[in-house]
């Protein structure tokens, strides 16, 4: 066997055990998010979603709920817009599946060209996002894409950003909710998280 009938052959046996179309996927991914205390600052439980990115079947399962809820709100999509950094992770890939285009929100100073730029706070700390002015036209329909949502300020800004671009944002669509934190109320969109981390199940 070759090794690309092998790395094929890898795939298809993950995906006989690949529990999709059910609450059972997401739980199998939520089983591999792994909390760290006091990261990356004291009184902070870190959520670290990178051991669900290393099972090929949980990211799967993440990208196909993800492009799901996008779908199920509206057919027509111009851009998915994917947060610096772990956005990005993400985004590309529901993009492609949705057949529209990928936009970076990006930290300053990392953009070429005239951008908007506002200031953003989240759960351990602030930054300055951006997003290029000739990327987006106005009208554009647009979903957000980010890991995690804790306070919300990250897809607060985001969204402002997006609206003074002239884009219409249909939804964010993160992996994770913190909701007891408030950041789903105060997005100025509406917000699907495919894990409560702080719900039972
Ligand atoms: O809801 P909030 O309180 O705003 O927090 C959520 C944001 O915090 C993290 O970004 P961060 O910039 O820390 O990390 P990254 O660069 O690894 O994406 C995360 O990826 C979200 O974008
Ligand atoms: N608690 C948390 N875990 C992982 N990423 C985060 N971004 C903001 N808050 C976070």
């Amino acid at each position: 066997m070759s090794d690309e009938q092998k790395q094929q052959q890898k795939g298809q046996d993950k995906a006989q055990h690949d529990p999709y179309q059910d609450d059972e996927g997401i739980k199998y991914v939520r089983n591999l998010i792994q909390p760290h205390a006091n990261f990356p600052s004291e009184g902070i439980l870190f959520h670290d979603i990178f051991p669900a990115l290393r099972d090929p079947v949980a990211l799967e399962i993440i990208l196909n709920r993800m492009a799901a809820v996008v779908t199920k709100r509206s057919a027509v999509i111009d851009y998915v817009v994917g947060l610096d950094a772990r956005g990005f992770l993400f985004a590309p890939s529901i993009a492609s599946r949705l057949h529209c285009g990928f936009i970076p929100i990006r930290k300053k100073g990392k953009l070429p060209g005239k951008c908007h730029t506002l200031e953003s706070t989240k759960e351990y700390g602030a930054d300055i996002l951006e997003v290029q002015k000739a990327g987006l036209e106005p009208g554009a329909r647009v979903v957000v894409v980010d890991d995690l949502i804790a306070t919300g300020g990250t897809l607060q800004t985001s969204v402002s950003l997006l609206k003074a671009a002239g884009a219409e944002v249909v939804v964010c669509v993160c992996l994770v909710g913190l909701p007891s934190l408030g950041g789903i109320a105060k997005a100025g969109a509406p917000v699907e998280a495919l894990i409560d981390l702080e719900a039972g199940c």
